[in-house]
């Protein structure tokens, strides 16, 4: 893998199942535990990443970004997480520069564990506010209240962390284009200094949440374009919402340089621009994907199945039969494969695709693959050739749309 004595970049992924409790509208692999199960699940990561960086393969690579997501990684002792990151710079050759984000939810933060992740190394944090309004938190199902977010934002600056990410939500139940603002006002002037990334997630209703049961039938009504949509607000007042937080945040200095996620220039995440992008990453722990050497695999989302091959693995050297039986979904990425999500994940980023790059990688030209399409998505006002960049990208309208456009794509 490696090309001139240079390393492959590598993007490790560390998922933490916990959280003080589950949302309402969460359907990632997370909820709440004792202690004896998050001792016993960080024993079993820290096999997996052994056993990882023991693979042959992965010595030609080198780790660029680390990302502790889920759940809540805050909620682990912060001796867990120096175990962790102890653990991969064993396994793995990570050099100087990596970014290392771990994400915090408000009301799981102390000083004293934010000193500690400093010097452990994370040198980006993410905290999860979602809205600035008590009364969306409190449906929601949030853990903490508006000013309790303030309250560990405060934390987080005094412990010296000059990368800081805040997730809101979009199109909530009840919330009205006013209160969205509020909620990006609030953000963008947040005191000492405002945070260098903001994330803007629409709010999607996951089957088999309670934000299910109570709102699929609107949501269907929604999609359907029905005008009467109980508490959802409607398709016209979610696509407001994104030209109010383009244009709010554009003010206050922030990119939109991805379809969810504005950044101060330098402050763009380079661990997600990576997913976009095509980096390899390696998933540790339930339900992380993974994508290395042309193929992609899932691991499993059972706990106890999780922990026991792990708890194998310790006494085992072959890593094989373990990883067999956490390891799912594999799956072979084709040259074909491959262009489909250089384009459907590309053009998730406003600098678009480049033209040049994609001859690189697979010795045909975007225009021989994919003319017809980009002229017709040209045609309907949903793409543009950026003479500059030598890219296509979306253009706004392009960008409301962006799930029908991105979906032409797939061969
Ligand atoms: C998986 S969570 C982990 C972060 C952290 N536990 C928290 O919630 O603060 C990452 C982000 O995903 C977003 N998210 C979770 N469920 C979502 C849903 N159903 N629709 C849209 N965004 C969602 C939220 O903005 C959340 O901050
Ligand atoms: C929705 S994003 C939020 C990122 C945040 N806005 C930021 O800028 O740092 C993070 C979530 O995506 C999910 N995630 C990211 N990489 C993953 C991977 N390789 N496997 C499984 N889940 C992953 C995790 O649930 C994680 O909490
Ligand atoms: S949104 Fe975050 S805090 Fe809430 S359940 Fe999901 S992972 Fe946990």
């Amino acid at each position: 893998m490696m090309s001139g004595g240079r390393r492959t970049p590598l993007e490790l992924y560390v998922h933490v199942p916990f959280c003080v409790r589950k949302c309402a509208y969460c359907d990632f692999v997370s909820g709440p535990a004792g202690p004896e199960e998050m001792a016993e699940y960080v024993k079993a990561l820290l096999a997996e990443i052994q056993a990882a960086g023991r693979m042959e393969k992965v010595s030609g690579y080198e780790v660029v970004s680390v990302f502790f997501g889920g759940g809540t990684p805050s909620i682990l002792e912060t001796s867990d997480i120096e175990k962790i990151l102890k653990s991969i710079r064993r396994a793995f050759f990570m050099g100087e520069g990596a970014e290392i984000t771990l994400e915090a939810n408000p009301g799981t933060l102390t000083p004293d564990k934010l000193t500690a992740y400093r010097r452990a190394g994370i040198n980006r944090l993410s905290l999860g506010l979602q809205s600035s309004n008590d009364r969306e938190l409190s449906l929601l199902g949030r853990i903490h209240s508006f000013d309790m977010f303030l309250e560990s934002y405060r934390m987080v600056r005094d412990a010296g962390f000059s990368n800081v990410n805040v997730d809101l939500m979009a199109a909530l139940p009840g919330q009205t284009e006013e209160s969205f603002r509020k909620s990006l006002e609030a953000v963008a002037e947040l005191l000492p200094v405002p945070p260098e990334h903001i994330s803007v997630y629409s709010l999607i209703i996951e089957e088999g949440t309670p934000f299910y049961a109570a709102y699929h039938e609107q949501a269907e009504a929604r999609a359907a374009g029905e005008s009467d949509t109980g508490l959802l607000p409607s398709e016209e007042a979610e696509r407001n919402m994104y030209y109010m937080a383009r244009s709010l945040l554009k003010e206050r200095g922030y990119d939109r340089y991805e379809i969810s996620n504005f950044a101060r220039l330098g402050y763009e995440c380079r661990h997600n621009i990576g997913y976009w992008t095509g980096v390899s990453y390696l998933g540790f722990g339930i339900s992380a994907s993974s994508y290395m050497e042309g193929k992609r695999f899932i691991n499993c989302e059972d706990r106890k199945v999780y922990t026991e091959a792990m708890a194998e693995l310790e006494k085992n050297r072959d890593i094989e039969p373990a990883l067999r039986t956490v390891r799912r979904e594999e799956e072979i990425v084709t040259k074909d494969r491959a262009m489909e999500e250089f384009m459907f994940l590309g053009l998730r980023m406003m600098c678009g695709v480049s033209e040049k790059r994609f001859m690189e990688r697979f010795g045909v030209s975007m225009r021989e693959i994919y003319g017809p399409i980009l002229e017709k998505m040209e045609r309907n006002g949903l793409m543009e050739w950026d003479g500059i960049r030598a890219s296509w990208k979306l253009t706004d309208a392009g960008i409301d749309v962006s799930n029908y456009v991105l979906a032409d794509f797939l061969l």
